[in-house]
């Protein structure tokens, strides 16, 4: 599965704990983040990441082009629901076109943890469909 992970600033050291947290379940997928949530996570854990821009220079907007093509299978996007962030327009872009595609979408640790369940009980296997389905087209 592939796997986007990207926090706000005051969400950072939460995400790197749940980075930590949850490696053992994380190690077994891609991941992907916004630039500078994908160097701390990487830096943390040591698992490879693959690093768009940073948010506010256009990579939550690089992730949503990955959704838009149904190639991205759950987002955790620890949002800071108490600072104004200057790319509103493209976090707000992101998380409509996770919902146009019904991707899994975690805003929250709490909802992530759920996610990191669900996945490691292979509850997850309903996206490798999607993707079959979407090679025979
Ligand atoms: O701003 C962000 C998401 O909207 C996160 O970007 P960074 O991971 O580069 O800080």
């Amino acid at each position: 599965m592939k796997i986007a992970l990207i926090a706000h600033d005051k969400k950072k050291p939460e995400m790197v704990e749940f980075a930590l947290a949850y490696k053992s379940v994380l190690k077994n997928h891609e991941l992907y983040a916004t630039g500078t949530t994908g160097l701390k996570v990487k830096e943390a854990t040591g698992l490879p990441v693959h690093r768009f821009q940073s948010g506010p220079l256009g990579g939550d907007q690089q992730i949503g082009a990955m959704i838009a093509s149904n190639d991205m299978d759950m987002v955790v996007f620890l949002r800071d629901p108490l600072t104004a962030q200057p790319h509103e327009p493209d976090v707000n872009a992101l998380l409509r076109l996770s919902d146009v595609y019904r991707i899994p979408l975690a805003t929250n640790l709490a909802s992530a943890e759920l996610l990191m369940h669900a996945l490691k009980r292979g509850e997850m296997h309903w996206r490798e469909l999607i993707h079959s389905r979407k090679d025979d087209a």
